[in-house]
């Protein structure tokens, strides 16, 4: 599935948040934004998912508007991983995953046993099969947000849009995510998903967009958009962009004025 973006504005009542956005992710693709806290990530894919309207511009999918489609057909194309803070759920997880599923059967449809096996396949796929039971609310904040991918892998879209999906994971379960996203779309899914980590994007971003005051400063391949200066301008930090021995890039931080003030505040 194609998912397009021309000059899209996004926003709030009263209040303008993106503007002249225009990207674009195929069948295959990773596509991961970048932006400062409070660029309009979120926003955007609020407005990719039709939650709220559009301030201009266009949404298409597949070269359809997407304000030319029923709820009900969205959920079959596209599925969401908010933030995981963002909902408090107050039922067991499975029940959660299943929600994944109801989204594609519509309002009334009752899920059934194959929809419950789809909810435990996509709990066991990410090492998570035995907070099945557990009470979501009562979830560490890593597990949610791995309930929730497991919530978007069961609805089976061609399309997945995840904010920000590794956030609050430990070391292990962000590789072991990162992996399985690599892995959906070499399956040929769609994947759009935001990061505070460019070494993320990297590892498994085939484009790369990012944000800066509302608009798309670049928009690209990893190598030729994360550059130094690029990241400098949208950071307000020194980054150095390195090559590692087995192939990997890796972006560093300089940290000596951050270490500098804070051995003054200390002295
Ligand atoms: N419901 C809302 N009503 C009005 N303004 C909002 C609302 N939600 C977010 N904003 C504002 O929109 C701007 C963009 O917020 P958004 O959450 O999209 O940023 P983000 O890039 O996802 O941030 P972060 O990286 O911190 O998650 C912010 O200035 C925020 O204050």
């Amino acid at each position: 599935m194609r998912l397009a973006t021309k000059a899209l504005a996004t926003g709030y009542r009263g209040r303008s948040v993106g503007r002249d956005i225009t990207l674009t992710a195929g069948p295959g693709e990773v596509l991961c934004l970048l932006g400062p806290n409070g660029s309009g990530k979120t926003t955007l894919f609020k407005t990719l998912l039709g939650l709220i309207p559009s301030h201009g511009g266009e949404v298409l999918l597949d070269g359809t508007p997407l304000d030319r489609l029923p709820r009900a057909e969205i959920a079959r194309k596209i599925a969401y991983v908010p933030q995981a803070h963002a909902i408090p759920f107050a039922f067991p997880a499975e029940e959660v995953v299943l929600m994944g599923r109801t989204a594609r059967l519509g309002t009334f449809a009752q899920p059934g046993p194959r929809d419950r096996e789809a909810a435990r396949a996509a709990l066991a796929r990410l090492g998570i099969a035995d907070l099945a039971s557990q009470d979501y609310t009562q979830l560490s904040g890593g597990q949610r947000q791995l309930v929730l991918i497991a919530r978007a892998l069961a609805q089976e879209t061609p399309l997945l849009v995840m904010d920000e999906p590794t956030a609050s994971l430990d070391f292990g379960n962000q590789a072991k995510v990162l992996a399985e996203i690599a892995g959906l779309a070499a399956g040929g899914l769609t994947v759009v998903l935001s990061t505070h980590d460019p070494d993320h994007a990297f590892a498994v971003g085939t484009r790369v967009a990012l944000l800066h005051a509302g608009n798309v400063l670049a928009e690209g391949p990893p190598d030729a958009t994360l550059t130094p200066q690029a990241l400098s301008t949208v950071y307000g930090i020194d980054v150095t962009v390195e090559r590692t021995a087995s192939g990997r890039t890796v972006c560093l931080p300089h940290l000596r004025n951050a270490t500098a003030s804070a051995v003054g505040a200390r002295s």
